[in-house]
Order: structure tokens, then sequence, then C-alpha cells
């Protein structure tokens, strides 16, 4: 596929909006030099990011792709289960702990394009966005029963020349009183093989570890790799992070603010087999990395705005000793 230079570059091709096969509209944004990011208005979910080469660096269960059209048990009148793959917003609460379903419940609603987006205080570390959409999400007094406290939350994705991904979401309290929630995005990267991957960035940092009761341990001095199901919150953990595919000779580069934990998760053979999306295999091609306030809670009072943003970008391997 050919691309347009950046010189010619049409600004009206950087943002489109289509219909996916469920006839939910979904946002294209591309920079000239052929990445490109899918936005569901289904949750505000990014299903999609390529890189220059057209690469897909998002995992999504194929059998998922399959059920997109089914019907789940959810309260939304067009509920899809739109969890399992790309990036969905965890808002609230994160996984079930919590009354509300899963993750909470902006990931099921239907978002609106905010034409007249609020400024954003501090646009630091944007230089070079070429693509950029914002999202709304205005609950209404039905979701109001769920969750009785008022808020906005908005959420910006933007693509830059190099084809660097970031989010930024903003949670504005129009509450009487303050309230708590947790926030995550839960970033399911595309990987040649589980076993082959490693993560840098969170060696001898405290962990709660999911699969033993949330007992609080700490990482040693080694990357993190794989050899079965991890379910793990690291704490306190630096603002880059770096996840390397040696299969693939390529590195995803995740810089966070607002967000001070980190959520790594692999479901691993057993319980992937458990999970009505997950295929055979399937587990090996992803893992979770999200960036996210779970074991710290974001405090929110009246007219306060929280904002947590995540950015990912790809290098090449053989770069990634040079530059870290
Ligand atoms: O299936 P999902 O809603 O994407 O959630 C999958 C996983 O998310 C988090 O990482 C939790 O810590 C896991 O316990 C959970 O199984």
């Amino acid at each position: 596929m050919g691309h347009q230079s950046d010189a010619i570059w049409d600004h009206r091709l950087g943002f489109q909006i289509a219909k996916d096969s469920n006839g939910i509209d979904q946002v294209l944004l591309r920079v000239p030099r052929g990445a490109s990011a899918r936005i569901s208005l289904y949750g505000g979910q990014v299903v999609s990011w390529k890189n220059n080469r057209g690469e897909e660096l998002l995992f999504t269960t194929r059998s998922r792709n399959k059920a997109m059209g089914k019907q789940v048990k959810t309260k939304g009148p067009n509920s899809i289960n739109a969890t399992n793959g790309g990036i969905p917003i965890c808002f609230q609460q994160f996984g079930n702990s919590g009354c509300l379903e899963q993750h909470g419940f902006v990931s099921t609603q239907m978002w609106a394009v905010d034409h007249d987006p609020l400024p954003l205080k501090a646009s630091n570390g944007y230089n070079g966005v070429v693509s950029v959409v914002d999202l709304v999400l205005k609950p209404s007094d039905d979701d109001n029963k769920f969750w009785p406290q008022r808020f906005e939350i908005r959420l910006r994705v933007s693509l830059a020349m190099n084809g660097s991904l970031s989010m930024i979401s903003r949670v504005r309290n129009l509450n009487g009183k303050a309230f708590r929630f947790k926030f995550a995005y839960h970033t399911y990267l595309s990987v040649s093989d589980i076993s082959e991957v490693r993560i840098e960035g969170l060696e001898t940092l405290d962990y709660l570890d999911n699969l033993l009761s949330q007992q609080r341990l700490t990482e040693q001095g080694d990357a993190i790799t794989f050899g079965s199901e991890v379910d793990r919150v690291y704490l306190n953990s630096p603002n880059m992070i770096v996840v390397l595919d040696h299969e693939r000779k390529r590195t995803i580069v995740m810089r966070k603010d607002g967000l001070p934990d980190v959520v790594v998760w692999n479901p691993w053979e057993k319980k992937a087999k458990l999970m009505a999306d997950f295929g055979d295999e399937e587990y090996k091609e992803m893992v979770c990395v999200d960036g996210a306030a779970v074991e710290t809670p974001v405090t929110l009072k009246l007219g306060e705005e929280w904002t947590g943003r995540l950015e990912l970008s790809t290098i090449a391997s053989s770069l990634c000793n040079d530059q870290f």
C-alpha cells in the first residue's frame, strides 16, 4: 500500500469514522508514514494499533472477533463483550473487586466524539501529534443507579508522526462530594510467543500477587519472564517500562503519568481454557501490561479533574540498549 509523503499529507486522511460489522462507529486515525489506530465508540476502546509497516501491535482473540455480534448479559441494549483484546478502559473498579460489572461500566457504554474538547492543561510530550480524536462519556441517570457519583470521563487518543499511540483520560468530579475510583488501561499487547518476552523496569519493586491471595512480594533483580500464569500488580512503578519481544525483534516502550501501578497478566494454558474468548494456544500471543491506578485508587474532590496518560511506542530491539 502506498503512503503519502509527510509533505503532501492531507489531514482529512488522518481521521475517519466508519461503522464496524456491528454497526458501531469506529474512529480510524492514520499518520503519513502508515501507522494507524482504530477506536471503537463502544467503550472508548482502542481495538487496533498498527505500526508503519501495517503490523498489528495489539492482541485481540480471534474467537472474540467472530463473537463480536453476540449479545451478552450486560445492561446496555447493544452490549458486546469488549474485553479480551485491544485496550479496554477500566474505570471505577478493576476486575471483579467491587460491586459493578467486571472492570466497571464505561467499557460497555457508547461514548461520543467530542467535537469541542476541553483544553488540556499540559501538552508536554505531545509534539508531533498528527492525528487525534477526543471522546467523552457523560453517564445518564440510569448509569447513576449503578454508581451514584456524578462524573464525566474524557479520552483523547492520538498518533504521533513516528506512530506512537497516546491516550489521555480525564475524569471530572461533578458530584456533591469526593469519590474514589480505580483506573487501568488494560493493554493487550501482541507478542510472538510469551516465552520469548521480557519486561524491564519492574525489577526490585513490590507487587501484589493475585494468584497468592494478593500476597505482597518483592521482585528480584531480573527482568520479568513468563513460564506459567502471571497476575500481579506492581506498586510505585517508574514512569517508563519496556516490553521486549526477542523473536519479533520488537520493543514496546510504555510511558505513563498519573498511573502508579502496573498490572502484568498472562492466563497461561489452564486459565485461558476457562475463558470463552481464548482459542487453543492463543494465550501465547499476548501479554497484558496495564498502566493503572488500582492498588492506589484516586480520590477526586468536587470540581477536581484527574488525568492519566499512557503512551506506547515501538523501537527496534537493537536500539534498546543504546536508549536505556
Ligand atoms: O478478561 P478481562 O476482563 O480482560 O480480564 C482479564 C484479567 O484482567 C486483569 O489482569 C486481572 O488481574 C485478571 O485477574 C483478569 O483475569
